[in-house]
């Protein structure tokens, strides 16, 4: 039974992970939230809805990282990297959900994983991740003449735009059609903007109320379209897949994988 941790515990995700690590069979060894958070010494498990586990929500990364064989955290790329740096130190894994990385978060995440498996992913759900997998072969299939427009809608809540899983989305899609994804992602149309360029690939979000998590690809060409749409109607299905990734990754050699490495998808 492995001892799992979660960071970012009162979180809209940290709630839904603690009650699927619950339900896996895993033992819930630890709880981590910002300090001075107003919920640190609550019972996580109540937090959650689940139940008292007997696990108070702490402040102490390192205490926390101590107690776990593989931290799960969706917080915010500053934090995940802090998360990384003490995981690497104390060599235990990490799953990362958190989105928003810069390319040279990334690097680095890529870097201080050289010591420890680490999973890191911008959606953990089976249905995304097999979108992933189509929409490579799809733009392949179709080369340039569609026109590839990205859209995803999101809660009011969320911090980052565009959402992780559109910004895989144009680089699948722009790798597969040989392009390079941060010279051809247009995030902004207005005024008299020109028109469209054939390698280009849009990028729009929409944000409100309570959406849990959308996105659609848009293959754009004359007299036909094909849309590849993914829709979340709740988190769990994201909670469940960090739990799998958490299941899969203790013991892995060190370095950096994706939910494709977990779910058998490359
Ligand atoms: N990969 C995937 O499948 C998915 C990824 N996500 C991503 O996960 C991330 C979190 O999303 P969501 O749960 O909606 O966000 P929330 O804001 O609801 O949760 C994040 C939690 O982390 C806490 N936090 C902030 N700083 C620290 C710290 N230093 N140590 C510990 N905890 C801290 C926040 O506290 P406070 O509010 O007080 O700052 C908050 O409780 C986002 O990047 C989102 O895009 C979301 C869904 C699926
Ligand atoms: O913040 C969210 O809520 C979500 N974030 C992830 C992302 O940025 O892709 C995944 C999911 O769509 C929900």
């Amino acid at each position: 039974m492995i001892k799992v941790a979660v960071c970012g515990a009162a979180g809209r995700m940290g709630q839904r992970i603690i009650v699927a690590a619950k339900e896996a069979g895993c033992t819930v060894s630890g709880a981590l939230e910002r300090p001075g958070h107003e919920l640190v010494g609550q019972d996580a498990g109540l937090i959650a809805g689940c139940g008292a586990l007997g696990v108070a929500i702490s402040d102490d990364l390192n205490a926390v990282v101590e107690g776990c064989d593989v931290l799960i955290d969706f917080t915010t790329p500053k934090v995940s990297l802090k998360n990384l740096e003490v995981c690497a130190l104390k060599k235990k894994a990490i799953v990362i959900g958190s989105t928003g990385f810069t390319p040279e978060e990334r690097a680095l995440a890529a870097e201080l994983a050289k010591e420890i498996p680490a999973v890191l992913a911008p959606n953990m759900s089976v249905g995304v991740n097999v979108c992933f997998k189509i929409l490579k072969d799809v733009a392949k299939t179709l080369g340039d003449d569609f026109d590839v427009e990205i859209v995803e809608l999101h809660h009011n809540k969320k911090k980052d735009a565009p959402s992780g899983t559109a910004v895989r989305m144009g680089e699948v899609v722009a790798e597969a059609l040989g392009r390079d994804y941060n010279k051809v992602a247009n995030f902004h149309r207005e005024g008299i903007c020109g028109e469209r360029t054939r390698e280009e690939i849009g990028m729009q979000t929409v944000r409100g109320g309570d959406i849990v998590g959308e996105h659609t690809v848009y293959f754009i060409g004359m007299g036909e379209r094909i849309e590849i749409s993914h829709r979340a109607m709740t988190r769990d299905m994201f909670s469940r897949g960090s739990v799998r990734a958490a299941q899969w990754v203790v013991g892995k050699q060190p370095g950096i994988y994706d939910m494709q490495d977990v779910l058998g998808l490359k």
